[in-house]
């Protein structure tokens, strides 16, 4: 698996809408992550972002170009194989998306009992990395009772959980303060390196650039790459 980049991207393009209405948005991308790099992507409003990154989280089927996640190409793949992929692939988005009539243990459970031998395994996977969050004192909390950089650390707990090859994490910094915000991609730093994950994250928060082994800009559908920053 180390050989292999996390992500291979050649020649991707993507459009919207069809005849008069097509729309392209991803022109002639090129990207190839390995394990264990924090890209961060950046780019003005409707730059194509998003639409990237549903692509390598395969909620969406890439048309044409090659794009490879975890080796198995992507372009033409079947929905089946896509939804094998989105095992590998855990997911962080600007609103945490928990069950508000689940406590955060359950949240991050129900994410681990697709992978865990047992519930009872999974219960204790998701107490792991409760803790492992800063979130021992509150495994039986509902998130109504949590704070958004809280709710935001269980959303990481429930993306990490199974162990994924790859994170992809949409604006997760956007609903907090600047104390919370940092606190939340140091973590995601830290538990990345010790996963050996690879994590592509799209942020407009300038504060948070000097996490990423490297950062990507986006302008007009197209990636404009910059030079390699820190490693973890
Ligand atoms: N399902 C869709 N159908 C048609 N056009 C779409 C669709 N989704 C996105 N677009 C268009 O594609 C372009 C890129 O959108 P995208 O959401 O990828 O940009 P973004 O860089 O993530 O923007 P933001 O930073 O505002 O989230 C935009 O012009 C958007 O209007």
């Amino acid at each position: 698996m180390s050989q292999t980049p996390v992500i291979a991207i050649r020649r991707l393009d993507h459009t919207f809408g069809q005849g008069a209405l097509e729309r392209r948005v991803l022109s002639d991308i090129d990207l190839t992550i390995a394990a264990g790099e924090l890209v961060i992507l950046t780019g003005p409003s409707g730059s194509g972002k998003t639409t990237l990154l549903t692509l390598i989280g395969a909620l969406r089927s890439p048309q044409t170009g090659s794009l490879r996640v975890l080796g198995q190409e992507l372009c033409g793949a079947s929905e089946a194989d896509l939804v094998a992929i989105r095992r590998n692939i855990g997911y962080i988005f600007q609103s945490h998306n928990l069950l508000g009539f689940l406590t955060a243990r359950q949240n991050v459970q129900m994410a681990a009992e697709l992978s865990a031998g047992s519930p009872a395994e999974a219960r204790a996977l998701s107490e792991a990395i409760l803790v492992a969050v800063g979130l021992s004192e509150r495994l039986d909390y509902y998130p109504e009772n949590l704070s958004g950089g809280q709710k935001q650390r269980v959303a990481i707990a429930r993306a990490l959980v199974n162990r994924p090859f790859l994170v992809l994490a949409d604006e997760p910094t956007a609903a907090l303060d600047s104390k919370s915000g940092r606190e939340v991609v140091e973590l995601m730093q830290r538990l990345a390196a010790d996963q050996g994950c690879a994590i592509l994250m799209v942020t407009h928060d300038s504060r948070i650039l000097d996490v990423a082994t490297r950062t990507v800009h986006m302008e007009d559908g197209r990636l404009v790459q910059s030079e390699t920053a820190v490693r973890i």
